[in-house]
């Protein structure tokens, strides 16, 4: 693991800052927004206008964070807009690099091999850890942002003057049910798990075992009622929890310790799960090899030989009884 001190790398630090034995996750630092005419957004400087071939973002297929980005890529067709750059799955010593691995990508933009090295550039005096997703400037040769909530928003409306796709996953009816579904699934379920398998004091673990299973069982019974998180279509509620359910089974179940019961044993959640898997270029952004080999390869004080687990087998593409991206 690592992370820069003004600017300068420390590798040996540990992964994460505990207290009480609890995982503490540190803010994002780069907060400014692209928006379509380069106005400044609700946080960060203005100068960031929504341009083709401007933006890049570099991504981990493990990351569920950056995952959530792909995925907003693909829905909304920026493909051709935004490049992408993707890290080896192992995060060692010096943190995320491009060294080669099957699935990964050269940093085409920069020529870096160090992610870290995108962020003294952009910042030579940056004191913080260097995480997936970051949202790179190629013009300004900047940061814009490496809050993953916040770069979906991006995607989600700055880029409608250049795509047909204008399907809007934050709709405005909706917004006030949606930061409530998010907050709950961030806090137990997205970061939840993080705070299970990070947890230092088997009281801290158990706390959020808790949580994280009476919040899962709080989806399951939502979705016997209604077919997505906020009501009748698809919003950016339901992708990001996809991110941490697809990851379920294979990693937080037993690399994380969340194991009261599986995805599998949930049928609306199992289901939802597929449903959402087999809306059309979402699949293409799931990488179970880089998700195993990332969490159980770099975990070392969770898992010391870096075996990686064969199972389990899955099959997210096996019809359901839902309808893939029925609405929206
Ligand atoms: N709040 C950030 C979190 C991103 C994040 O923590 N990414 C992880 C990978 S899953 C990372 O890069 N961690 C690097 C580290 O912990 O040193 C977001 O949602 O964008």
């Amino acid at each position: 693991m690592s992370l820069l001190i003004k600017g300068q790398l420390r590798s040996n630090w540990l992964a994460a800052e505990t207290e009480d034995g609890e995982f503490i996750r540190q803010d994002s630092q780069f907060r400014h927004w692209i928006t379509p005419d380069g106005a400044p957004g609700p946080s960060g400087e203005g100068g960031f206008a929504a341009e083709p071939d401007r933006y890049h973002l570099y991504v981990c297929l493990a990351c569920p964070w950056a995952h959530r980005t792909l995925i907003f890529r693909a829905l909304k067709g920026l493909g051709d807009l935004i490049s992408v750059s993707v890290v080896n799955p192992y995060m060692l010593d010096e943190g995320w690099n491009f060294h080669p691995y099957p699935g990964s990508t050269p940093d085409q933009v920069n020529g870096f091999e160090f992610l870290h090295q995108a962020y003294t550039l952009a910042d030579p005096e940056y004191t913080g850890i260097i995480t997936v997703p970051t949202l790179w400037d190629k013009k300004r040769r900047t940061i814009v942002n490496n809050e993953s909530a916040e770069i979906i928003r991006m995607f989600n409306s700055a880029f409608d003057a250049f795509i047909d796709r204008r399907s809007d996953y934050y709709p405005k009816d909706l917004r006030g049910e949606i930061d409530l579904v998010n907050e709950r699934i961030y806090e137990n379920l997205n970061n939840g798990v993080y705070r299970c398998g990070f947890a230092t004091e088997q009281t801290a673990y158990e706390r959020n075992y808790e949580k994280l299973f009476d919040t899962l069982d709080w989806v399951e019974e939502r979705l016997s009622r209604q077919p997505y998180l906020a009501g009748d279509q698809i919003t950016e509620a339901d992708w990001r929890l996809f991110t941490t359910l697809v990851r379920f089974d294979a990693v937080y179940y037993s690399h994380f310790k969340c194991n009261r019961r599986r995805l599998i044993d949930y049928p609306h959640l199992w289901e939802y799960t597929r449903e959402l898997y087999q809306v059309p270029g979402v699949a293409q952004t799931v990488n179970m090899d880089h998700i195993k080999t990332h969490y159980y390869g770099s975990h070392k004080h969770l898992n010391p030989s870096g075996i990686i687990p064969r199972g389990p087998d899955l099959d997210f593409s096996s019809p359901t009884t839902r309808n893939p991206g029925r609405r929206n």
